[in-house]
């Protein structure tokens, strides 16, 4: 059901900081930050040759990211993101085992204009999983 790795999300406790150190410290080619209200998050993308990596930070009050960042306050991988031809199959047949699909379960249009969900970490081995259709 799975296909590419999309991208892996560090979460950052400042963002231009990571963002310089992506740039200037390993020579990657990164983006302007974007805020993604709908998400929480304000992001940098990471353009590697085989996937990408987002830089993550929280953005307003009820971020989903701020309590990982309390609890990891140097920062630290927050998800790895899976691609899926058809995410609305993918959702019932991982609801239909069990898993816990987060928020409402509706996808959302991610930071790539594609749809997305979240899959609970304690049901991936301590992993947040996003899937996103592509
Ligand atoms: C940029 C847009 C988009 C894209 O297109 O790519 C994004 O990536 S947006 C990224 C941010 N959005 C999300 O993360 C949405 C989904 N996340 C959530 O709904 C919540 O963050 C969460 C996963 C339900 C966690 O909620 P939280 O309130 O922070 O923690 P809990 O106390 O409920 O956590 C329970 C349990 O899980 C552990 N945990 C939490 N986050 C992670 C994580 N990222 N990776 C691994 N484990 C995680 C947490 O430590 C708790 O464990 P215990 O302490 O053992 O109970
Ligand atoms: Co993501």
């Amino acid at each position: 059901m799975i296909g590419r790795l999309n991208h892996v999300a560090i979460a950052v406790p400042d963002l231009e900081a990571a963002s310089a150190s992506y740039a200037n410290t390993l020579g990657a080619k990164v983006s302007a930050p974007q805020p993604e209200p709908d998400h929480g998050v304000t992001v940098v993308f990471v353009e590697l040759p085989n996937t990408k990596i987002e830089l993550l930070h929280p953005l307003g009050a009820d971020s989903p990211i701020a309590g990982f960042l309390a609890k990891n306050p140097a920062g630290g991988i927050h998800h790895v993101c899976y691609e899926v031809d058809d995410i609305l199959a993918a959702r019932d047949k991982l609801k239909a085992e069990g898993a816990r699909v987060l928020g409402d379960g509706e996808p959302k249009i991610g930071a790539h204009g594609k749809p997305v969900l979240f899959l609970h970490p304690k049901d991936f081995f301590g992993t947040l999983v996003e899937l996103e259709q592509v």
